[in-house]
């Protein structure tokens, strides 16, 4: 049976080795996501309720553009995956696929856990402002589109920590029931953390911000050592401050259901 997960790891081969790796291999997907973004201006008309009225919607245009969206995706299947998350969960018609049948590796609970709201919220309110330069070049659709790419590899990446939780679970299933069964959410916290961990993904997304960002020449002598394309410590403090946290809080919020 094909996995959901990862192309080449079966529900029962699922180690927390495989999904870290999962894990490096969409810090590219969220580096290259914030370039692309990074391309435009701020274009704050792009988040303002009073700029435009589209027929029958009141929002913005960035909201506009991630309901329409996500309401093609999901007629095309794509929230049938448990690894996708919808911004407008309400608003969404069902798929029109035909079912593909995911193998099944979480409780039943985790389909009700979805902190997309939490996400969108850091992401307009704090994170937009820290990589984009201020300005407007009238390309709001583009931008807009663009906040959706960002928005969704940030999702996907954070309601990962189901499938870590839960893996995290089954390797020690004695010393996570009793948190669990207490629903003492700091002690789950204590328990799934890893700090040396938490060090090396730091480091490492700021390096791939650098590494990524250069402006790539065939003349040594000419390239230009200058500014990156995102800033490698605003990345290291995204993963920091919010990434991580918040994928901790999903993997909390799955914990406390595991034994429902
Ligand atoms: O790698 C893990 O063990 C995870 O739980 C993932 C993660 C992360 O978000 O990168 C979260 C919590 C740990 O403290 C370390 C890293």
């Amino acid at each position: 049976m094909a996995m959901a997960l990862n192309d080449s790891v079966s529900a029962n081969a699922m180690t927390l080795d495989s999904l870290r790796d999962s894990l490096i291999r969409q810090e590219d997907t969220i580096i290259f996501a914030l370039i692309e973004r990074a391309r435009f201006p701020t274009n704050s008309p792009a988040y303002d309720h009073s700029y435009a009225k589209f027929p029958g919607y009141s929002g913005s245009l960035v909201q506009f553009v991630v309901r329409e969206t996500e309401a093609l995706l999901a007629k095309a299947g794509k929230f049938t995956n448990p690894e996708e998350h919808p911004f407008s969960p309400n608003d969404l018609p069902p798929s029109e696929a035909p079912p593909y049948n995911f193998t099944k590796v979480l409780h039943p609970a985790a389909a009700s856990i979805n902190i997309n709201k939490s996400i969108w919220n850091m992401y307009f309110d704090k994170l937009l402002a820290l990589f984009t330069t201020p300005g407007d070049d009238g390309n709001y659709a583009s931008t807009a589109a663009s906040d959706l790419v960002c928005l969704q590899a940030l999702s996907r990446r954070i309601h990962y920590g189901k499938f870590v939780a839960e893996v995290k679970f089954r390797e020690s299933p004695r010393e996570y029931e009793p948190a669990i069964r207490s629903q003492d959410r700091d002690a789950l916290m204590k328990l799934l953390t890893v700090e040396s961990v938490e060090e090396l993904v730091k480091k490492r997304v700021a390096k791939k911000a650098m590494v990524f960002g250069q402006e790539v020449t065939l003349d040594d002598n000419n390239a230009k050592k200058g500014k990156c394309k995102v800033d490698p410590s605003v990345v290291s403090r995204l993963y920091a401050e919010w990434v991580m946290p918040l994928t901790k809080v999903v993997q909390v919020e799955y914990l406390l259901r595991r034994l429902d």
